[in-house]
């Protein structure tokens, strides 16, 4: 049987930004790290922060924004396959969601010793 011809490149392209651009207008934790993202850019900016932490920023977004997108995909392939409460589908729900969860707080400890260091730096050229 022949195989039915793939979509051109930039096609997928635009099909994997229509998932970004539906999952940032469906869920509300999705907007909260593209706030906290703008926070961190603009935290990063007003400290002259070096290369290093920026990599280490930028990493730590990639993950919890991604993670974030495997949520919804679990929570959407679950909700279609069942609207009966089962507990695999409780598992599934919750492994995904505990997965973002993991990655965030991480990133809030990685946030804290980043920044914190930074503004103290910052705050003794203010005032001594
Ligand atoms: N089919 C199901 N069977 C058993 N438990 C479920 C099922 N669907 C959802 N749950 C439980 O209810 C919780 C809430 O589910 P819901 O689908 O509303 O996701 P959510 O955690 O509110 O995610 P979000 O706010 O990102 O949409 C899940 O985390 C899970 O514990």
């Amino acid at each position: 049987m022949e195989k039915p011809k793939k979509d051109p490149i930039y096609k997928s392209f635009g099909y994997a930004f229509e998932g970004i651009f539906a999952v940032i207008k469906k869920e509300r934790n999705m907007k909260i790290h593209c706030c906290m993202m703008i926070l961190v850019i603009a935290a990063g900016i007003f400290f002259q922060i070096s290369v290093i932490k920026w990599c280490l920023c930028f990493s730590l977004f990639g993950l919890i924004m991604a993670l974030e997108m495997v949520n919804t995909a679990v929570e959407a392939v679950v909700d279609l396959v069942t609207e009966e409460r089962r507990p695999l589908a409780k598992l599934a729900k919750d492994a995904a969601a505990g997965a973002v969860l993991i990655a965030s707080i991480m990133a809030a400890v990685a946030g804290v010793m980043i920044f914190v260091p930074e503004f103290l730096r910052f705050a003794d050229q203010i005032f001594i």
